[in-house]
């Protein structure tokens, strides 16, 4: 990781698309982080180490659908823990809890199998990145419907001009993000 820093290494990694899959959005495309294996590490170990800590170690890692299960999976197999998926509707096939949430057009339900936590249990929820937050607040509602407790969100990457990182500090989940991009 010559000459750099954390942050600026996984940034670099870190591919735009304008006008993607819409005009005026710019997308954060995460597959070259993915694609380089000594950047891959460099990214699993940045969170790996920060939930090593006693205050912020986690019971289990509960990933967000889609690209949440790919760092969630990893990070949970490295802290040995377990992994949980939450993944959009009718994909689940036991019971669950759901929860619908405004997008920018329409509106969208994710679900979380009702065994899949024990009531305060410590989690940690992952996804790539925060836009309007609504993915990762829906989340969290669905996790402490169960009764769990969030020690925190991670995401890759937050794009604070789309307000989420200070949605979800205002409703008081703790947030850590690795890499910040301003414009959408
Ligand atoms: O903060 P928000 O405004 O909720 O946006 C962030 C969410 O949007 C993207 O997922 P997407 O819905 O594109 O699904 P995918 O992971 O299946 O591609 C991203 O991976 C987050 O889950
Ligand atoms: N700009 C963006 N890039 C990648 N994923 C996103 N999810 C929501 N907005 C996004």
């Amino acid at each position: 990781m010559p000459h750099l820093n954390v942050h600026d290494y996984l940034r670099s990694h870190i591919r735009t698309v304008p006008d993607w899959p819409a005009p005026g959005v710019q997308f954060r495309d995460i597959t070259p982080l993915l694609q380089d294996p000594r950047v891959f590490r460099v990214l699993i170990d940045a969170f790996v180490h920060r939930y090593m800590a006693p205050e912020l170690r986690p019971d289990v890692v509960a990933g967000l659908d889609a690209r949440g299960f790919i760092i969630g999976a990893v990070v949970a197999y490295e802290l040995g823990i377990g992994f949980v998926p939450i993944r959009k509707k009718g994909k689940l096939p036991f019971t669950t809890v759901q929860e619908t949430y405004e997008l920018e057009y329409g509106s969208a339900t994710v679900e979380l199998h009702t065994d899949a936590v024990q009531p305060d249990q410590r989690v940690l929820l992952i996804d790539d990145l925060v836009a309007t937050g609504g993915t990762m607040i829906a989340g969290w509602h669905l996790l402490r419907k169960l009764g769990a407790q969030v020690v925190e969100g991670a995401a890759i990457v937050d794009l604070p001009e789309l307000g989420g990182s200070q949605r979800l500090r205002e409703l008081g989940l703790p947030l850590h993000t690795l890499v910040a991009f301003d414009g959408h």
